[in-house]
């Protein structure tokens, strides 16, 4: 489904929207959070991977020979933002278990609100790759903009976001910085709220990942 944002795509599959709903709910353990954000981002990466191209390759099956498509050679980089990111890199890579897995480090500031990066290690051919952020939240925007800033510095040519929840204010921030780069996500939410959360949200991803509060 498209948006009020040319570059933004809102996933509204049935399955998608119920495993959010499920990761809403407050009464969700950390152990479910975590296997049912790795069961939604599973389903996310088959559509922001959706346009891959393929070419025709000659196999054999028991039977007989066949033309049968095989992806065209376009290498994948996932990139999660930790912490949180790494919550959903784990459904992103039972998708595509042979995609390369570049790391970016930053956290929030709890007082400005600003990404401060404490972490990038990217593979060593990322301009080739078709690179995805990955993290749960798009709030500010500011962190998944700083992510990307850095990608697009380090030769990445082709970006994708996938975040699960997006605030409207961020997504006026990060298109307006990021035009070029598309964002796939389950929800564009009401609002954030005076400390930078989105409302309804999901509360902190990354606490309730791990349980750290
Ligand atoms: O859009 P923004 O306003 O920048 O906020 C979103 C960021 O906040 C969360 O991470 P956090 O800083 O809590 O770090 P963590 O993943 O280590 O918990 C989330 O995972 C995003 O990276
Ligand atoms: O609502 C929010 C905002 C930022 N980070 C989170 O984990 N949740
Ligand atoms: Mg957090």
């Amino acid at each position: 489904m498209t948006s009020a944002f040319p570059s933004v795509t809102v996933l509204d599959h049935p399955l998608v929207q119920h495993k959010l709903s499920l990761l809403r709910d407050r009464e969700t353990s950390t152990n479910g959070f975590r296997r049912i954000a790795r069961e939604m981002s599973l389903l996310m990466c088959y559509e922001v991977t959706r346009d891959l191209p393929l070419t025709m390759v000659e196999i054999e099956t028991p039977l007989e020979r066949m033309q049968a498509p095989q992806l065209l050679g376009k290498k994948l980089c996932f990139v999660p933002i930790l912490r949180a990111g790494n919550g959903i890199l784990d459904g992103m890579l039972d998708a595509v278990p042979v995609a390369r897995v570049g790391h970016i480090g930053l956290y929030r500031d709890p007082q400005t609100l600003e990404p401060v990066e404490y972490y990038l290690k990217l593979p060593d051919d990322i301009q080739e790759r078709l690179v995805i952020v990955v993290d749960p939240m798009l709030a500010t925007g500011h962190s998944v903009a700083a992510a990307v800033a850095r990608l697009k510095e380090a030769g990445a040519a082709q970006i994708r976001v996938v975040c699960l929840i997006c605030a409207p204010e961020g997504l006026t921030t990060f298109t307006t910085e990021h035009p070029d780069v598309p964002v796939f996500t389950a929800s564009i939410d009401r609002c954030l709220d005076d400390h930078g959360y989105i409302r309804p949200g999901l509360g902190d991803a990354g606490d309730r990942l791990y349980g750290t509060k």
